[in-house]
């Protein structure tokens, strides 16, 4: 458990505006860190943009995923109860500090100094951040996992991660990120954001996605959903019919079969690969699924599938 640095309480002038560019200028001074993804969002009227977007209420807490120096920060703690930040970089930490010690917020601000990906995650409503591009795909799922349910998340993200969350069937860029997300949550794609609107721009297009967790979840073993989701998009316009015909899946799902029916007390221990093959095909063809294609199939046949294949005893863990 990380041990949660809290800000100082001082105060100074509120809603300086000036003060968004004069850290962006100080920014030249810091070497921005590459390994942590640090490209600072310059430009007010995207901020405003993310904030606005957020649907924050006043008795929010907010929880931001690398503050860096602060811009985005400052204007959510216009906006909300409490903003709990949580910083890598010492250095950034240290900065934000310092410029949230000379405003009226600084009671409002708790800063966690680690990495996002290793810490105890506080309670929070809503989740606001310019995340580091590096850990978007294990952020996303942190925070899907994360207990209570907080409203929504508003991420920026590199601009293909954005859009393979988003994609629908059928989209070039549906995948088993789409897929996986939206069974958990609503995604809405909200804005692109180009790369001159950081500094320094980093090499890569953005965008700025809602992701709104369904509450309660759906009661799916997510384990057993991802093996075979995994399985499905190993080749997504390949048919189903040719995926679970390739020997070393048909292994693989047998010995599982017989984990299965060893863990469930039942004799049935010794069937064949070629058995279970027939079962597998059997399940597929019953349910018309043979011809069918991942990179088409939506979130309601994948859990059709999956029940089909329980049904019938074969699991995907
Ligand atoms: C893209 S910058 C965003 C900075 C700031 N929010 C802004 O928009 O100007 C990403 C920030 O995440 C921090 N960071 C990188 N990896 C992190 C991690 N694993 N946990 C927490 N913060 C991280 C970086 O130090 C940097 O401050």
């Amino acid at each position: 458990m990380v041990k949660p640095v809290r800000i100082g309480e001082k105060h100074g002038s509120k809603g300086d505006d000036s003060k968004v560019s004069k850290t962006v200028t100080r920014h030249h001074e810091f070497q921005m860190n590459k390994t942590y993804g640090q490209h600072l969002l310059k430009n007010p009227l995207i901020i405003d943009s993310i904030v606005e977007k957020s649907q924050l209420k006043s008795t929010d807490t907010v929880l931001e995923i690398g503050p860096g120096t602060g811009n985005l920060t400052m204007k959510l703690l216009e906006n909300c109860k409490k903003v709990i930040a949580v910083e890598v970089d010492p250095r950034m930490a240290a900065e934000l500090q310092k410029r949230v010690a000379a405003s009226p917020y600084a009671n409002h601000l708790e800063i966690i100094l680690g990495d996002f990906l290793k810490v105890d995650l506080p309670y929070f409503d809503v989740c606001v951040a310019n995340v580091p591009y590096q850990i978007s795909s294990p952020l996303t799922f942190k925070l899907l996992a994360h207990r209570p349910i907080f409203r929504s998340a508003v991420l920026m993200f590199q601009r293909e991660f954005a859009l393979r969350l988003a994609a629908n069937p059928g989209d070039s860029l549906y995948c088993r990120l789409s897929v996986n997300t939206q069974l958990l949550s609503k995604v809405t794609h909200l804005m692109k954001v180009g790369k001159n609107n950081f500094l320094p721009p980093p090499k890569v297009e953005s965008a700025v996605v809602r992701i709104q967790p369904f509450n309660p979840p759906p009661p799916i073993n997510f384990v057993e959903w991802d093996g075979l989701v995994k399985l499905c998009f190993s080749r997504k316009n390949k048919t189903l019919s040719g995926i679970f015909r390739v020997s070393s899946v048909i292994e693989t799902l047998n010995q599982n079969y017989k984990t299965f029916c060893a863990l469930e007390g039942k004799m049935d221990t010794d069937g064949s690969d070629e058995q279970m093959k027939d079962k597998i095909i059997k399940v597929l063809e019953d349910n018309h699924f043979l011809e069918k294609r991942s990179s088409k199939l939506d979130i309601n046949e994948f859990l059709k599938l999956l029940n089909c294949f329980h049904g019938a005893g074969i699991h995907f863990k």
